[in-house]
């Protein structure tokens, strides 16, 4: 199996000293579903930052599909990233004054994909939503909206997908509904999960979880 996330001594020193990461080694294979567990402020979210390329190490290297992406210039990075990594947050960053299908519709049309229209209700047939493409986003419910902010994740087919904290502004049903939705996307399209939760009742939906205390892994 081949490594799809690898970091190599990974550190993030904040401008103000903070030392939020202090050298990670982390290794995530090919197909695997993996929790990223720890306490508040122990790094999840920076680690998960620096692996999709939104922000930059200090030092070490992050290497996603076997591509050393800290050495890549901002150009690259950028079109690297739209062809392989999607992000999903937890304060799911809709299109507001769009409906759900417009929402799906213009990642497609900015990437310059074909047959977008097409794509987007494939899409959101999967993910149950078909009789809410008119919709707007403060016409659904929180789980939801999550479900949207993943369809539209999906539109760039990515390879990898982080998620940082996606059901932390959900009930625990509306979480396990999002967490069934990521493993069927891990078993059907093989897209390999790296996933940041405080939510312990979600941990057994993981192939494997690493835990991170302080900015340290702890096993
Ligand atoms: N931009 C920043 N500048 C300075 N310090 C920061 C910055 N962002 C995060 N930190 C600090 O870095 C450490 C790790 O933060 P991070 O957000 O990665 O943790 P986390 O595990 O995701 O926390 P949470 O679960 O609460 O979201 C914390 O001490 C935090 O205060």
């Amino acid at each position: 199996m081949s490594e799809v996330i690898k970091t190599v001594n990974l550190w993030k020193v904040y401008s103000d000293g903070t030392k939020a990461l202090k050298g990670i080694n982390l290794v995530v294979k090919e197909g695997e579903l993996c929790g990223l567990m720890g306490p508040s402020g122990s790094g999840k979210s920076t680690l998960l930052h620096l692996i999709a390329g939104l922000d930059r190490p200090t030092e070490g290297k992050v290497f996603l599909l076997g591509r050393d992406i800290t050495s890549m210039g901002e150009d690259d990075l950028a079109e690297f990233r739209k062809n392989n990594i999607a992000f999903v947050f937890q304060f799911y960053y809709l299109l507001e004054d769009f409906n759900v299908l417009e929402n799906l519709l213009i990642v497609g049309q900015l990437a310059g994909l074909k047959d977008v229209k097409k794509k987007a209700l494939e899409i959101l047939s999967f993910l149950r939503l078909e009789d809410k493409i008119k919709h707007k986003p403060n016409q659904l419910s929180g789980g939801q909206m999550q479900r949207v902010a993943i369809g539209r994740a999906l539109m760039l087919e990515p390879k990898v997908l982080l998620a940082d904290e996606p059901t932390g502004n959900l009930d625990l049903d509306e979480g396990k509904r999002i967490f069934e939705l990521f493993k069927h996307l891990n078993q059907e399209k093989g897209i390999t999960f790296l996933i940041a939760t405080h939510n312990t009742e979600l941990s057994k939906f993981f192939d494997r979880i690493v835990r991170i205390r302080n900015g340290i892994l702890t096993d």
